[in-house]
């Protein structure tokens, strides 16, 4: 679980002559165990607000709190940790390593964080399989197709039960009736993990799985609203403490 905490951030991106506000004054406090949608019309901020809470861009101003820890304080070795102990990225984009088959694309975060060989497969084929790539375990990204290769990218963000997702478009390359079942399993490791959720999209098909829309537009922050009949977030419930084994992703 975490809580996430923004201050009047600003960034600013030069192209030539023009100057666009990548976000403009954006403030934003994200409970522990929430589940937030981000939405907004295309390059209204959505990925660099992403980008930022997961410090992968420094913001021109303003600060970042992840459970009370200014990221841009952090040093690079710090910052690096909290990425691959704490946070979860999904993105558009499935940044799989080609030559690294599925299971392996899925271990190789857990191999950089010293978890054992055995623990790994067991983990890494139990996450495929709720993914539903049973079976495909061996196949190159080349051999998945784009959806595929999109539940391998969510399964390895998964996999080392991160308390923090942050998804960008994480059901754009999906059919219906997957996109559905990955928004099932990323509703289950909120309700019942109380990951928190930062997820952005355009796909009305999922916006209302999350209890908390922003939307924004132009760099800024234009609406913030709890879902009605909101089964909101903060209801208590255990920490990440279930070994994956024992989890029912
Ligand atoms: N590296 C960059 N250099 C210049 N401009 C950028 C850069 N990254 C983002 N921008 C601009 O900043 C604005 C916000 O972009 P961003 O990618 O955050 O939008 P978005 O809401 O995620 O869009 P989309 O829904 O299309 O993914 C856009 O006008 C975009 O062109």
């Amino acid at each position: 679980m975490i809580k996430v905490t923004c201050r009047k951030l600003r960034k600013t991106f030069v192209q030539g002559e023009t100057q666009i506000k990548g976000l403009d004054d954006v403030s934003l406090s994200i409970e522990k165990g929430e589940f937030v949608c981000l939405s907004g019309p295309s390059g209204s901020g959505k990925t660099t607000l992403l980008n930022a809470l997961g410090g992968l861009h420094t913001p021109d101003e303003g600060t970042i709190e992840i459970d009370g820890d200014v990221i841009s304080q952090m040093g690079a070795s710090e910052l690096a940790d909290l990425r691959l102990r704490r946070i979860g990225f999904v993105f558009q984009s499935y940044n799989l390593i080609p030559v690294l088959s599925a299971q392996e694309n899925v271990e190789f975060v857990m191999q950089i964080q010293g978890v054992d060989s055995q623990e790994r497969d067991q983990r890494a084929k139990a996450i495929l399989k709720e993914v539903g790539l049973e079976g495909m375990e061996t196949r190159l990204p080349a051999e998945l197709s784009g959806g595929q290769q999109q539940r391998v990218a969510v399964a390895r963000a998964l996999v080392s039960e991160p308390a923090l997702i942050l998804a960008d478009e994480p059901t754009a390359n999906l059919d219906s009736a997957t996109a559905e079942n990955l928004m099932q399993l990323l509703e289950n490791l909120n309700r019942k993990h109380q990951v928190t959720l930062v997820l952005a999209t355009h796909d009305t098909r999922i916006m209302g799985f999350a209890r908390r829309q922003i939307r924004m537009q132009d760099g800024k922050i234009i609406s913030d609203e709890i879902s009605s009949g909101s089964q909101h977030a903060l209801r208590g419930g255990d920490p990440l403490t279930a070994s994956h084994q024992e989890q029912d992703f």
